[in-house]
């Protein structure tokens, strides 16, 4: 009997992780993307607001209200948060597996969201059902899941940095410190005074100090993992390229260490795990760029008594779609890394 072929829909499209979407699944053995959908752009070829699909994917932005007749088996909510709620509320009763892109069920609680995002959940009955998609941790758990949240960007390459000591609960109390830097794409596909090319091009800068929102998704995912309450310091940057997200991890331990024992640590600890590289030197964005590899190096300092692990993912995929595809493919009992191949692109 031939395999089934699932069909797949991408709300918001339009958007940077919807059209990478897109990228990933026209070739995915296992789907066909039977609508995408745009509200601003409806009735327009997708392929005029991403010309790099022209003859590939000239399929019609359709809005987001023809999904109900449309008995998808997969939707993909590639919407900013506090927009994503309101469709999983929808739509859930449709009975298509959903995989929400946004920060909108990343948390533990309502009150969690409410208190980090400023901003009501309009559908807190939704924190009950939704799993927290980082395939490295919760694959069995996603496996049965009809709703997936998707990692934020930068908690996907900080939790992945330091997760083997903390599931080995080698972590000093209170040492953590996260670092980390983002291209451009990760602030979505519209225009503001922030992203403008003068207040971007040639500079670096932190921002969010002590409030960004992805803290507390790291350190929920990290208390989890540790059975503690973790509470770590991370600062974001903006940085001048279009994607990459670049962490730099810093912390004391529990333990006599040296770099062999650390290495040990990762090595069993990412042993089956096929998209983590662990690695000699620290890479660089562009050694993962358009694909879904986390490539991480973890060094012991023997002078500061500190282990500094450094991180980086595309922030579009293993940061958002590939890593979407990834829970998909778990989702639906597929090979993990079906259609999810591709070899970074450098230079
Ligand atoms: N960019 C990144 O690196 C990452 C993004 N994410 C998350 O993924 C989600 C999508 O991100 P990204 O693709 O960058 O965002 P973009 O801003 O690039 O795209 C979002 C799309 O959502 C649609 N949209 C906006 N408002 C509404 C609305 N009220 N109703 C329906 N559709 C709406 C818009 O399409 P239209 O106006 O055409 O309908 C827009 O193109 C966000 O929640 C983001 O936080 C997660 C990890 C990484
Ligand atoms: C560079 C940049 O602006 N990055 C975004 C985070 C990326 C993202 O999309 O995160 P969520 O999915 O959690 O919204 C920011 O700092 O807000």
């Amino acid at each position: 009997m031939d395999n089934p072929i699932y069909k797949v829909v991408i709300v918001g499209a339009s958007g940077f992780t919807g059209s990478e979407l897109a990228r990933l699944l026209v070739h995915h053995p296992a789907v066909e993307i039977m609508m995408i959908t745009s509200e601003t752009h409806t009735g327009k070829p997708f392929s005029d607001l991403h010309p790099q699909f022209y003859g590939i994917l000239d399929m019609e932005l359709v809005s987001a209200s023809a999904v109900e007749n449309s008995k998808p088996d997969i939707i993909f909510l590639a919407l900013p948060h506090g927009i994503s709620m309101d469709f999983v509320a929808k739509w859930e009763p449709l009975g298509a597996k959903i995989i929400d892109l946004s920060g909108d069920f990343r948390l533990s609680s309502p009150e969690v969201y409410e208190n980090w995002y400023e901003k009501n959940h309009s559908y807190p009955q939704g924190f009950k059902n939704a799993i927290y998609g980082l395939p490295e941790l919760n694959a069995d758990q996603i496996k049965d899941a009809n709703l997936v949240a998707n990692p934020g960007c930068y908690p996907t390459a900080s939790i992945l940095a330091l997760s083997p000591l903390f599931a080995r609960n080698k972590i000093q109390k209170g040492s953590v410190v996260i670092d980390a830097k983002s291209g451009l794409t990760g602030a979505g596909i519209k225009a503001n005074a922030t992203t403008h090319f003068s207040n971007v091009n040639e500079n670096f800068k932190a921002y969010s100090i002590g409030s960004h929102r992805h803290t507390v998704e790291i350190e929920e995912q990290l208390s989890t993992l540790s059975q503690n309450k973790v509470t770590l310091q991370f600062t974001p940057h903006l940085l001048p390229i279009d994607r990459g997200i670049l962490v730099t991890a810093y912390a004391s331990v529990t333990e006599e260490m040296n770099q062999e024992k650390l290495d040990k640590i990762y090595h069993e600890f990412y042993q089956d795990k096929q998209f983590i590289r662990l690695r000699k030197s620290p890479p660089g964005v562009k050694d993962v760029r358009g694909s879904h590899f986390c490539d991480i190096c973890p060094v012991w300092d023997a002078r500061t008594q500190r282990v500094i692990v450094v991180s980086v993912i595309d922030n579009l995929l293993k940061g958002a779609a590939s890593q979407a595809v990834h829970n998909m493919n778990l989702m639906l009992g597929l090979s993990e890394s079906t259609g999810l191949s591709q070899i970074p692109l450098k230079p």
